[in-house]
């Protein structure tokens, strides 16, 4: 599938997203923020992040903005929101809410790849309104119902 995606100024000569690996399934996204420009993270403080990037997503498809696992692992940052959800009609620009979960404090870099963004099919549902749902083994039986013999 192809996806037009527009650059802002403010990516500069930033590459385009692009797979890591010949099966990666997110498309890594960098930070836009100005050449030399760097974002420092506090511990515990969020920021909306630019990418620069604008996706003209297919109708039928969303994009969801991940964390990357090197940088939740290794740093604490992580995805405040994840999974971020870019509807296919939306024109602005990708941001990521990032968060500094550890005790230490993170520079963001220009260009520095922050996320991940996951382009998957949506199923659009039309709602029927109904006075009665089928009835099923589980029932309303949620949130550790099940096993409970063996849970504490
Ligand atoms: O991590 C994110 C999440 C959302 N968006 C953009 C694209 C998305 O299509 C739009 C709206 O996102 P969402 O529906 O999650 O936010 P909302 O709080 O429901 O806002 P709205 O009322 O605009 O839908 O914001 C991002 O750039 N990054
Ligand atoms: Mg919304």
């Amino acid at each position: 599938m192809t996806i037009p995606v527009k650059k802002l100024a403010h990516a500069g000569d930033l590459p385009l997203p692009a797979y890591q690996s010949e099966g990666a399934a997110g498309l890594d996204l960098p930070a836009a923020l100005g050449p030399g420009e760097t974002l420092v993270l506090a511990p515990m403080m969020r920021a909306l992040v630019p990418t620069g990037l604008v996706f003209q997503i297919p109708q039928g498809y969303e994009g969801q903005v991940r964390p990357r696992s090197g940088l939740a692992v290794k740093s604490g940052i992580t995805v405040l929101n994840a999974p971020g959800t870019i509807d296919a009609d939306y024109r602005g620009e990708i941001k990521v809410a990032l968060i500094n979960l550890s005790v230490e404090s993170f520079a963001i870099t220009h260009g520095m790849r922050i996320a991940q963004l996951v382009i998957a099919p949506v199923t659009l549902s039309a709602l029927v309104e109904t006075a009665e749902v089928d009835s099923t083994v589980r029932g309303s039986g949620g949130f550790g119902s099940t096993g409970t013999a063996t849970m504490k």
